[in-house]
Parts: C-alpha cells; structure tokens; sequence
C-alpha cells in the first residue's frame, strides 16, 4: 500500500495541467454520491425496528410519523438507490473522456520526447519498447492505476458511513463487524495486493519479451526460415507466454477472490453478530440484529470487496505507472527542445563549404573515441568520398555530417556557422541513402515521396525514379499507385536500392550522402546509375562511402579512415600513393598496376 502510494504522489505532478485536481475531485464526486447510499440505509435502519414491533418511526429533523408512512420511506429509500445509480453512469462518462484527453496528452509528450531524443538515445529503442512506453503505459496506468485508486475514497466512504449507521442502530454489532470485517481486509490485503504486484511485472516484462522476439523474427525471417528455426523460435516465445499468460490469469483470478472471500464473510457475520445479540438480549435481539447487518452488510461488503478490488488492479498495473514516472522524469531532465538549442537561422542560400574541424566522437557509454581529430573541408558542389576497413567509422562520420549524432568535441560548420544553426533545414537538404533502405508498404510514390499520406508531386516522383535508374516501376499495371508490399518485398534488392536514390533525390537535396548506396546493383545498372547522377555533378555535393572503389575513381577527394583517425586524403592516386593499405586495395580491384607502389 505504502508503495502504490509513493507512486501515485510521484505520478501526479508529471500529469498535464488540471488532471490531480480532476483526479481529486472526481474521487471527491464519487464519495459523495456515497452519501446518498448511506442515506437510503440509514432510513431503512431507522424503520427496520418500528415494522418489527408495529411502534411509530421517528426520523431526525421530521420527528415522530405513524407506521404506515413506511410505504412512503421506502419509495424515497428506492428513488435515492436510483438516482445515485444515474448520477454514478454521468460522472463515469465525463470521467472517462477527460482520462482518455489525458491519455492522449501523455503518449503525445513521450512520443515527441522519443523524437526530439538524441539519435543514440533513439536508436537504442525497439520498436516494441516504444509501442509500449508510448501507446500501452498511459493506458495502463489511467484504467488500471489511476481510475480504480479514485474509487477508493468513495467506496471506503460507504464502508465507514453505514458503520456509522450500525454504530447508532447497534453498537455491539457495529464493533463486532468492524473487528471482523477489518481482520478479513488486512489479510486481503497483505496476500491478493502483494501477488497481484508480482504478476503485473511478470507481465509487462514477459508481454514485452514475446512482442521484441517477434519483431526481431520478422527482420530475420528468410534466414530464421532457412536455418529451420521457426520452431526453436517457436518454443522460446511459448516459453516467455506461457510466463505472461499465467500472471495474467493470475491477475484475474486475485480481482476475483475478495468478492467470493467477502460474500462467505457475510455468513460469518450474521452468525456472529446474530449469536452476540442472542446472548445478550435472546431471540428478538437477534432477529433485529440480523436484519440490521443484513441491510447494512450488503452494503459494507460490496463496498470492501471495491476497496480490495481497487488496490489489486492498481498494484497489478503499478509498473506501467512506474515506467510512465521514470519515461516522463525523463523528459523533464531533458526539455524536447535539446536537440535544437537556439532558434535556427536559415541556410545560406548557396553555401560555399562544409567545414569539419579537429572532430572527435564517442559513443555514451563508452571509453574509447570512435573517431578523433578530423578536420575535412568539402566544397559544396564536389565531391568526397570517405574510404577505409570495417569498423574504422565511417558510418559514424556520416551520422555526424548528417547532423544525427553531435560531436563530442570540434565543430562541423557551414560557411564558419555551425550547423546546429540551422539543423532542420540541414537535414532536410540532405539526401541519405543507406545500404539497406527501410521500404514500407505503400504506393511506389509514397516510398519515394517518404510520405504515409498523398501530398506527394507525381511528377516530381517520376523525375526522381528516372534520374535512379528505375523507369521500369512505372510501367507497373498499378503505376505509381502500386504497392510494394511491407518492407519492399515486392521489388528487387537492386530496386529497392534505387528507390532509395529516387527517395534522396526527390527531396531536391544540396548534399547527397550514399552509404554503400549502389552495392546490390549489377555493374551495367551501377554505371547507369553513375551516370545519372554524375549530371547533378557541380549542382549537388556528394559524399560516398564505398568499398567497390571504381565508382569513387574521379571523386574530388577521397578520405582514408582507420581506426578513427585520417591516415591520407586528397585525389585518388594520392591516396594511392600516401596509404599502403588502400593502394593493395586499389591493386586488388585492378584500379592501378597489379603491384602496389613500390616501398609501400
Ligand atoms: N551505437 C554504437 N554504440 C557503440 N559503439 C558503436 C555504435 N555504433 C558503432 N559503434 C562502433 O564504432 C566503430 C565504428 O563503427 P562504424 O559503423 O562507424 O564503422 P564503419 O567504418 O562504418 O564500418 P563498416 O564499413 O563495417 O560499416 C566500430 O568499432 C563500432 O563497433
């Protein structure tokens, strides 16, 4: 109990704007509403003796009234019941939309929290860790958190309102209930919360397991298949189910058990409270008592069991709350405006050169840099290409050019102005071809257009596709409308590559940025494909990493990475002739003479 209440008083302020005064006044609501219960109970209390023993009713504030005026009491006994009931479904249908406004409000923030990340911090992130901190946390948290724990007051009002009724009426009762009834609870409370909490986590934890499992199955499907280990896959994911499926049982099973445990309480009860009054005051005590508890019992113990019920649901779903605290903590440390500090300046119309000067990098976390001490000038216009071994850096030197990940030290400008300046508009003039371009299912123009909707300019679509080399699309039956299935499996590995070409070059880029762009296209493709792209020579700046050496052979410059550090730059042959490594290289690939230059 003391921990749902730690992390209810840690959630509230990170609520948005009026949610902990709803939140507080729609349990005050819901207590109120309690009162009108009590009311009707306490009239029944009050007329229960006269009907027995035939006597006139006294009623506080109206005085005495003849037995016969009991019709008219118990028709305002049932209108109260009624209206409490009309009042309760209207303050519930308010209620639930303001929690779905704040539901919303709340995914919506850890959403542009995710985006507005840094891209190392987004990039750590599956996709199933974001659906869940983004879409299934707040909903958890408002229906199985919030909303059971602002019943709470109410319902505990009940409980201890019609107490008071047996407390006037019976005394003797009203101890004994209270003895028994809070001895029933504290066990409840102590056994069912504790085990649902455990379930919860089991849960969230093994839920989320099978949903990373799948996805990753579905990245690697054709090597899964072919290995044959859809079946291995297959036990694993039973595995962690089976542990998910069990605590969500269990989590229904323990909201179950409170209201079958109470309902056998209320037997002990009446022989309880009925064996006390019999003792002390013989049969007609105990008949009276009897009914007494009756009426306010079957009131008190619905009241418990919601009490119960309450604080399972909550500590079943507390760690979705506890997630929402740590994600929303989050965005409070880090504002969503991080990634771009000052308000930007527009990019120079025809910028003349990117500068990078004296650039280190290392990854958080790590010790080591990834790159240290590069200084590059590229002219915009020309072209470089960065070259080097697996692993020397170079993708990470392009995720820096590109303005995705930051420098750890040095500066990366563009006319001497950092291009922090101007990041959106930076990164919007630069088109980026991966090595494996993330194709979705949509039209052919909505992949290239990197649109989900149908703001796309056709012609401008089918311009880029000509310029990549892929014409062919459009003679598709379906044209640009056609679909190329989920991550492009509808199209070639060699088209899905120059789709993502089209897509770069749609976006009118300054700078194009190809990583391995045309590695699966045939070499009669590739040098179309060169060729084309050769013509925005002088308009657009490219910048290459490549292995297959002959389509970096007339770049401006070339770049030799390793190990992080620039060991030779300049025109090809200088390259050549300034790093051993590259010249095998070059040899190898029949570039130059099959000896590498002598002494090297
Ligand atoms: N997110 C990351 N966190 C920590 N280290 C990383 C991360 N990404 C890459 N690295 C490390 O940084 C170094 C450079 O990686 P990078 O991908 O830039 O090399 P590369 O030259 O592009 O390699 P390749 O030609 O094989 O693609 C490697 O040692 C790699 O293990």
């Amino acid at each position: 109990m003391k921990s749902i209440w730690r992390t209810l008083t840690q959630l509230f302020p990170l609520l948005p704007k009026g949610a902990t005064p709803f939140y507080i006044g729609y349990s005050i609501l819901t207590s109120m509403l309690a009162i009108l219960d009590t009311v009707a109970l306490a009239l029944i209390a009050m007329i229960v003796t006269p009907m027995v023993s035939g006597q006139p009713i006294t009623l506080p504030f109206v005085g005495e009234l003849p037995a016969s005026a009991t019709v008219w009491i118990v028709v305002i006994v049932c209108g109260l019941f009624v209206l409490k009931g009309v009042l309760a479904v209207m303050l519930h249908w308010v209620a639930t939309r303001r929690f779905a406004r704040y539901e919303l409000e709340v995914g919506d923030r850890l959403f542009r929290s995710y985006t507005h990340s840094s891209w190392e911090e987004r990039s750590q992130l599956s996709t199933a860790e974001i659906t869940r901190i983004v879409d299934s946390s707040m909903a958890n948290t408002n229906l199985g958190f919030i909303l059971p724990l602002s019943q709470i007051p109410g319902n505990a009002l009940t409980f201890v309102s019609v107490l008071a009724v047996l407390v006037v009426a019976q005394p003797l009762s009203a101890l004994i209930a209270l003895v028994y009834l809070g001895l029933i609870s504290g066990v409840m409370l102590l056994v069912v919360t504790r085990k649902s909490q455990l379930a919860g986590r089991h849960n969230r934890e093994y839920a989320y397991r099978v949903a990373t499992i799948m996805t990753e199955m579905v990245e690697a499907l054709k090597e899964v298949t072919l290995r044959g280990k859809l079946d291995e896959i297959g036990k694993v994911v039973t595995e962690n189910r089976k542990i998910a499926t069990r605590a969500r049982a269990n989590i229904s099973f323990l909201s179950i058990v409170p209201k079958y445990a109470f309902e056998a309480a209320l037997i002990g009860g009446f022989l309880l409270i009925g064996g006390a009054a019999y003792l002390t005051g013989g049969q007609a005590a105990a008949v009276v008592a009897v009914s007494l508890f009756a009426a306010t019992g079957f009131r008190m113990i619905p009241a418990m069991n919601a009490v119960q019920t309450s604080f399972t649901q909550a500590s079943a779903n507390e760690v979705f709350a506890k997630d929402i605290i740590r994600e929303l903590g989050r965005v409070e440390r880090t504002p969503e405006h991080a990634e771009v500090a000052a308000p930007e300046r527009p990019l120079p119309e025809r910028p003349k050169s990117l500068a990078l000067a004296d650039v280190s990098f290392r990854y958080p976390g790590s010790e080591q840099n990834v790159l240290s001490n590069i200084s590059i000038d590229v002219p915009f216009g020309s072209s470089l290409a960065v070259v080097g071994p697996s692993g020397a850096g170079k993708s990470t030197l392009i995720d820096l050019i590109l303005g995705l990940s930051t420098p750890s030290s040095g500066t990366i400008s563009i006319d001497g102005e950092p291009i922090q300046s101007f990041l959106t508009e930076w990164r919007h003039r630069v088109g980026y071809v991966p090595q494996r371009v993330a194709l979705f299912d949509a039209s052919i123009a909505q992949n290239v257009a990197l649109t989900w909707g149908d703001d796309y300019d056709e012609e401008r679509v089918a311009w880029a596709l000509e310029r990549a080399q892929l014409s062919e699309l459009l003679d598709r039956p379906g044209g640009l409308q056609e679909k190329i299935g989920e991550r492009g499996v509808a199209i070639s590995g060699g088209q899905q590559q120059r789709l993502g070409i089209a897509r770069a070059l749609y976006s009118d880029p300054l700078v194009l940025v190809l990583d391995e762009a045309t590695s699966a296209l045939d070499t009669r493709t590739e040098n179309r494909v060169t060729e084309a792209m050769k013509s925005l020579q002088g308009e657009v700046t490219f910048i290459t990493i490549a292995h297959r050496l002959a389509t970096i052979r007339d770049y401006d410059r070339l770049c030799y990475l390793d190990a992080g550090r620039i060991l030779g730059s300049g025109r090809f042959e200088e390259v050549v002739a300034d790093v051993p490594d590259f010249a095998i290289q070059a040899s190898l690939a029949g570039l130059i003479g099959d000896e590498p230059p002598a002494g090297r």
